[in-house]
């Protein structure tokens, strides 16, 4: 079954090194990120589903790594960690700045803070959550190899999109194409590997998870013949139908279980990325899909045994415009430039592409677990709560372009070439709706200084002469 995929059994490792040593990454393998996740122990905890709202049979998990990937809702999830973590006084393994060396990668050294602990229980920090590139042999020496382990994936396609918008100038591949629509229908004519910032060009996704590459071989940037076996058919939340929510991916061609164009046809033996989705599989409780984040959101918060209002959060990050695309990649009745476009980033983000089939498929096994009806109830109540706070704490009840946070400590960080929206609170709050208000809406990098500035707060040494004039108390 699916379950006893997740034993990090001797035996598989043997042949999947076999084959991973005859394709050349013998040596990449021994230099270190893939250590099994519990040194010994071999067997990762093995996720149960909890028995329902009234049985709480759990405690909350309080020591947590979040792989936060580039452009894939990352900044949403990291707001609800930030707040979890302020509330609860954890301590965050924090960057010096705001990612630990990416794209190098992931080294303790990089976290403030950090001193080499041998035990895993006085390792001093509760969550690591910034972005890096996975090292879990690096990671394993900030936080305990017991924590919950978790990210976050979304379709290539959709990633495409908002990575050539928001990496324009930082890659410069990106930045010689005249559209994104240019791009894919010639990428070599652009793309160089290595060259700078192309990490964000193809398989990011692939990339931050801290996997090898295979070496390159010849890749087909165009789309084949027939766009249909690389079409994935996600179901949209709404409006297609009772039940229609909870269909798992399938494929047109029905080739879901071998998404052949890219596996087979191109790097040899699919070994080669079944052994980096067994190894994930292995160290991940649990991954996120951004298309359904709000299922992804009950899962997560059952798996921790945390309350829904812990999870409920406001969606970050969002470029302008990027709504109209998304539904527009959603439909069935896309124009076809969008459809040749969908497809020609998947076959271009091959490695991404299986990566995110492969974790879209892992989550409807769990949502199959879970039980559809009562994931349906939670994720309405969750939308219900988001609502209520979204009328309770925001202008305009949305998102909204930069031009109207004049608030800086709630104005996103502006990159790339379009806006990156945020929120203005609703005037006449009180003190404690407006603490609360503000948390949900305070961008990733201004949370992450001000839980910074509550870690190490500034040593203040007074001169003598102006400590006199201090009140006795
Ligand atoms: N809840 C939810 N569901 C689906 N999609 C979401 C969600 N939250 C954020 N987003 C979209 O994710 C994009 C930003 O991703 P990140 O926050 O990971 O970006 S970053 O790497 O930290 O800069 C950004 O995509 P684009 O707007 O297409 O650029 C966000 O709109």
């Amino acid at each position: 079954t699916a379950w006893t995929m997740r034993l990090w059994r001797p035996g598989s490792l043997g042949v999947a090194l076999g084959v991973f040593m005859t394709i050349g990454f013998g040596l990449q393998l021994l230099r270190g990120p893939f250590q099994k996740r519990l040194p010994g122990l071999q067997l990762r905890q093995s996720w149960v589903p909890s028995l329902g709202p009234t049985v709480k049979s759990c405690l909350p998990r309080q020591r947590l790594v979040f792989l936060k990937t580039h452009k894939s809702g990352s900044s949403s999830v990291l707001n609800l960690l930030h707040r979890y973590g302020d509330q609860q006084g954890l301590r965050f393994a924090l960057p010096t700045h705001y990612q630990f060396g990416y794209p190098k990668l992931f080294q303790a050294s990089k976290v403030k803070g950090y001193h080499p602990q041998s035990s895993d229980t006085k390792k001093p920090f509760h969550i690591l959550c910034h972005h890096m590139r996975f090292n879990l042999k690096e990671v394993l020496q900030v936080m305990p190899s017991d924590s919950f382990f978790f990210s976050i994936v979304r379709d290539p396609a959709a990633l495409a999109r908002s990575a050539f918008s928001y990496y324009k100038s930082a890659s410069s591949a990106f930045r010689k194409a005249p559209s994104l629509a240019a791009f894919l229908s010639n990428p070599r004519a652009f793309y160089s590997p290595g060259g700078r910032g192309n990490h964000y060009a193809r398989n990011l996704l692939w990339f931050d998870f801290g996997l090898p590459f295979p070496p390159e071989t010849r890749v087909s940037p165009h789309l084949p013949r027939d766009p249909n076996p690389l079409q994935l058919h996600i179901v949209p939340s709404s409006g297609a139908g009772p039940g229609s929510l909870f269909q798992p991916m399938t494929t047109v061609a029905n080739s879901h279980e071998q998404p052949a164009s890219f596996a087979s046809s191109d790097f040899g033996p699919s070994s080669f990325i079944q052994w980096g989705l067994a190894w994930l599989d292995s160290v991940f409780d649990l991954v996120m899909v951004a298309e359904y984040f709000d299922e992804s959101l009950v899962l997560l918060a059952d798996a921790l045994c945390w309350s829904l209002d812990d999870v409920v959060g406001f969606m970050h990050n969002a470029q302008a415009g990027s709504k109209q695309r998304l539904s527009a990649v959603n439909q069935s009745t896309v124009k076809g430039e969008d459809q040749q476009l969908t497809a020609r980033a998947r076959a271009w983000n091959n490695l991404d592409w299986a990566l995110y089939t492969h974790f879209n498929r892992s989550l409807w096994a769990r949502i199959e677990q879970y039980g559809q009806s009562r994931l349906q109830r939670a994720v309405a109540e969750l939308r219900a709560r988001r609502e209520a706070l979204a009328k309770r704490c925001l202008m305009g009840g949305e998102a909204l372009d930069p031009k109207y946070i004049t608030d800086g400590r709630l104005r996103p960080f502006q990159f790339g070439s379009a806006k990156v929206l945020g929120y203005v609170l609703q005037n006449g709050l009180s003190q404690k709706d407006r603490e609360e208000c503000e948390r949900l809406a305070t961008p990733e990098l201004q949370y992450k200084d001000k839980l910074d500035a509550k870690q190490f707060p500034p040593t203040v040494s007074l001169p003598l002469k102006t400590s006199r004039l201090l009140p006795p108390y």
